[in-house]
């Protein structure tokens, strides 16, 4: 009896000496980076904060507080360096070994399995290599009929949303039409999101980001074991199944329809095929000299639906909620759209070549993803012990790119709150200083597909609409975004209590959002 007792008291203490132990090397090695001191077990988890937006603050607090420069924290066990040093970054970047995902990226398994975002190593490799083509320019210029078409619906959508000068949620209209493209273009599979309003699946993509957010800063939810006790274990299971039949289902009507001989997944070659979609890529691949199994498909499907439209809503959406805000940028690019489809020309789709014409959107956009980018963080996990820079980044450590950080470096930047796309023609940063869709062999896989999505979508409504703010009031008159992230927290104490209820708070679920939406009104144009 006392023996157990004892062995019960003696517990927490042995579990304290274990972590420190085990994370000592670490620690050591670690301490040359400047960050907030640490506790045992928890690290610095009890200083993250509980939500989303907490964290995100936070991040930008701690960033300010060491230098503008890499720094390091620790959630229990798992310690994480953020960095935003140029030459750090181009070393991490540019590396064709250290490309293993962090261990954060562990949490999205349950959903997106072992697909190109996550994998590393051989398998990795030969996917990224099968998969290459499918995004190819000339199956791109494909794509962009479909894109056009699904931007006409969501204009005509948009009509009745915005009818009597209502106050709308943008972000939340752009899930559906995202959702639509990425499954008629790359899946070759209808869904119609925007007419079925399917909200259970998008409800679902957005549940899920949030879960997986919250337990990356919960030492004890981070680990699967301990999650299953958690309180919220029920719903995170639920839905998983959504996505999961979701995605199956998908893959399902594809199969279906080449067995219905509806497509062929042999028109042509790799680079001809006209209309082939990615999924019949995968379906007609080979790896090692066989089909790709069921689980592969699964992996790549859920990896491409998550990252083919969770991104490009959160692009779509912080553009044009810009566009609302800063009335005299939308002029400038009303005029490149008359200057470029001509005066009569403005309600017809705008071929490939007219928007590789629209120079002033490609630095509007440019600059709306440097202040909102869609993917805010990514992250690398160091399965050897590496030296950047003369500094030993020891084995096990997670790296935090953290690309929005980037965008309000002051020394890139000048004035980084003040919205001037003009800034990346004046002064190009350099190739590691702005990397919205990363760099090196991991890099964006999508990027020309989302920048084409983006823009063909966003040309349509400047040319059908003059985006307004929630409430005229709301129009910058000086060129500074509403947003107080990025300031120094002196500032930012200064201008949180002025915000509106209708300026965005941000949040890094995987993608970056407004948790409060992105509210604005369209006035159409005749
Ligand atoms: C505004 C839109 C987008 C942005 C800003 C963006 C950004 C990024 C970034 C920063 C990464 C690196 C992630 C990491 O290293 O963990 C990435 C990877 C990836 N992106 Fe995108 N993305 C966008 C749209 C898309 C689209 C439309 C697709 C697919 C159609 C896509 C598919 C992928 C895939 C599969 C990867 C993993 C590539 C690999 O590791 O080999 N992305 N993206």
């Amino acid at each position: 009896m006392w023996i157990v007792l004892y062995v019960l008291l003696a517990l927490p203490v042995l579990l304290v000496v274990y972590l420190e132990l085990t994370t000592f090397r670490r620690r050591r090695a670690l301490n040359k980076f400047r960050g907030p001191s640490r506790l045992p077990i928890v690290g610095n988890a009890h200083q993250a904060g509980k939500s989303p937006t907490v964290i995100l603050d936070q991040v930008f607090s701690w960033w300010h507080q060491y230098g503008n420069d890499n720094f390091c924290f620790w959630i229990g066990s798992y310690s994480n360096v953020i960095v935003t040093n140029r030459k750090y970054l181009e070393f991490i970047l540019s590396s064709q070994t250290l490309i293993s995902k962090s261990d954060i990226y562990d949490l999205t398994h349950p959903w997106l399995g072992l697909g190109l975002l996550t994998s590393t190593g051989s398998k990795w490799h030969k996917h990224r290599k099968m998969i290459t083509p499918a995004f190819h320019f000339n199956i791109l210029q494909d794509f962009h009929e479909v894109m056009n078409d699904n931007s006409t619906k969501f204009i005509k959508h948009l009509k009745t949303v915005a009818a009597g000068d209502s106050i709308f949620d943008f972000q939340d209209q752009a899930h559906y039409f995202t959702l639509d493209v990425i499954c008629d273009t790359a899946m070759g599979v209808s869904v119609n999101a925007m007419e079925n309003r399917s909200s259970s699946i998008v409800q679902a993509f957005k549940d899920i980001c949030y879960m997986i957010n919250m337990r990356a800063f919960n030492p004890f939810k981070r680990n699967d074991l301990l999650f299953r006790l958690a309180p919220e274990y029920p719903a995170y299971c639920k839905t998983l199944k959504t996505l999961q039949d979701f995605t199956n289902d998908i893959i399902g009507k594809r199969i279906k329809a080449h067995k219905d001989g509806t497509v062929s997944a042999s028109q042509g070659d790799e680079f001809s095929r006209k209309k082939m979609a990615f999924l019949d890529t995968l379906l007609s691949s080979t790896i090692d000299g066989r089909p790709l199994t069921t689980e592969e498909l699964y992996e790549e499907v859920s990896t491409f639906m998550f990252e083919g439209h969770d991104t490009t809503t959160s692009g779509v959406a912080f553009a044009v909620y810009l566009l609302s805000r800063h009335q005299d940028e939308q002029l400038k690019l009303f005029e490149e759209q008359r200057q470029v489809m001509g005066d009569s020309g403005l309600s017809r789709d705008a071929t490939f070549q007219e928007i590789s014409q629209m120079k002033y959107l490609d630095l509007f956009i440019k600059e709306a993803q440097r202040v909102y980018p869609s993917v805010p963080f990514i992250g690398r996990f160091t399965e050897k012990d590496y030296v950047i820079e003369g500094d030993l980044v020891p084995k096990g450590t997670t790296l935090n790119l953290a690309i929005i950080l980037l965008g309000y470096n002051e020394r890139v930047f000048k004035d980084p709150h003040k919205f001037r796309p003009e800034r990346f023609e004046e002064q190009k940063p350099g190739p590691f200083e702005y990397v919205p869709f990363s760099a090196g062999p991991r890099n964006c896989i999508g990027q020309k597909f989302a920048l084409l999505e983006i823009k063909t979508v966003v040309s349509k409504i400047i040319r059908h609409f003059q985006v307004l703010p929630a409430l005229d009031e709301l129009e910058s008159k000086d060129g500074y975004i509403s947003s107080t992230l990025g300031y120094r927290p002196e500032e930012r104490k200064k201008r949180d209590p002025l915000r509106h209820k209708y300026d965005p708070i941000l949040s890094a679920v995987l993608t970056l959002k407004a948790e409060n939406g992105l509210f604005i009104r369209l006035k159409e144009r005749h």
